[in-house]
């Protein structure tokens, strides 16, 4: 494969970090790729799994030389870490993020960005409920979709730069604006990952149920939510902090929706029930026939399997 970029500096090593790392060495997608975590612990065990060519003691030496700077830090800490390295970028240098929420990052970042910078912020849609250093793997944005947020003024030729970067790193590519990015995500990802949190919270307060049943009884769709419900606490309080507005949105239609649904059980109106399970049957159905299918592993990669 190209190589796209000269070096690259991803700041913040934990699951999307790494996982851009092997995916950008399976690919030769760099020609060094630089390193810096906060702490100690997290760039000693870096350097003890080969993460990174160099790992910096400071951001400021990771992103000094940088064609791009990727900042893989929760969303609640990027104006900071922006901050932070802006007077050491190179000119003409590209910085992008992988956060989850894309408006407070253009809010938190831009204005800490030199005028001969380009900023072309990026949300990957693939991980897990792992991180750290440790938990990265280079198959993890294989045929998921990456949404490219471009600001206002974002230069096109750093834009397609950034495109051919995720491609390599084999995600397929989509451009969105970030107020619609958010109010997709809160739908698809945000406020379900809430609800999961919710249900596992109300399972463990609920002192009747043992926690040894909860374990041992988890039928499928509760196991589901107990793996979401694992995903790292700072990371998610940072999305609903900065996602306010459309997650609030979503979860007042969820919770209106929800009454109806109460009130059907509690009058017994089975034809209510019936006819809303049969409307939300007919989506999951839909996505089946649009060729993926949703039992596979792949589901919700971007590409449908054949
Ligand atoms: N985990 C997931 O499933 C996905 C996460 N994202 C986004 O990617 C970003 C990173 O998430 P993960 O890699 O999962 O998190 P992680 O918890 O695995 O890694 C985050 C890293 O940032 C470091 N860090 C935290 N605050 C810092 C600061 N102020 N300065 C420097 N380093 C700091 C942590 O020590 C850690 O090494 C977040 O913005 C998240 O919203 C995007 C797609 C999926
Ligand atoms: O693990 C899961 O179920 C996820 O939903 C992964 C995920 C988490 C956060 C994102 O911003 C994008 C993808």
């Amino acid at each position: 494969m190209t190589q796209v970029y000269d070096r690259v500096a991803l700041i913040g090593l934990g699951l999307i970090a790494s996982s851009m790392f092997w995916a950008i060495k399976r690919g030769g997608l760099a020609g060094e790729v630089t390193g810096y975590a906060r702490s100690a612990e997290t760039r000693d065990k870096a350097r003890e799994i080969g993460l990174c060519d160099r790992v910096c003691d400071t951001a400021i030496d990771a992103v000094k030389d940088a064609d791009l700077i990727v900042l893989c830090v929760p969303v609640g800490a990027m104006g900071a870490v922006a901050e932070e390295i802006a007077p050491y970028l190179k000119p003409g240098a590209t910085v992008s993020d992988v956060g989850s929420v894309k408006q407070s990052v253009i809010d938190a970042v831009g204005p800490h960005l030199p005028d001969d910078v380009h900023f072309v912020p990026a949300h990957p849609l693939a991980g897990t409920e792992h991180s750290g250093p440790t938990s990265g793997f280079a198959e993890l944005f294989d045929n998921r979709w990456c949404l490219l947020v471009p600001v206002e003024g974002s230069d096109p030729e750093a834009v397609a730069k950034l495109r051919a970067l995720w491609e390599g790193i084999g995600a397929n590519v989509e451009e969105m604006d970030a107020e619609h990015h958010d109010l997709v995500l809160a739908v698809t990802s945000h406020t379900p990952h809430l609800i999961a949190y919710t249900m596992v919270g109300v399972a463990d307060d609920l002192r009747r149920v043992t926690d040894s049943e909860v374990i041992k009884y988890s039928a499928a769709g509760f196991r589901d939510f107990t793996r979401i419900a694992a995903s790292d606490p700072t990371m998610w309080r940072d999305v609903f902090l900065t996602n306010k507005d459309a997650t609030l949105e979503i979860l007042g239609r969820f919770t209106e929706e929800l009454f109806a649904l109460q009130r059907a059980i509690r009058t017994g109106d089975g034809d209510l029930l019936h006819a809303y399970f049969t409307r939300t049957r007919a989506i999951r159905r839909g996505i089946l026939q649009a060729g993926q299918d949703v039992d596979s592993p792949d589901f919700g990669r971007g590409k449908a399997k054949k």
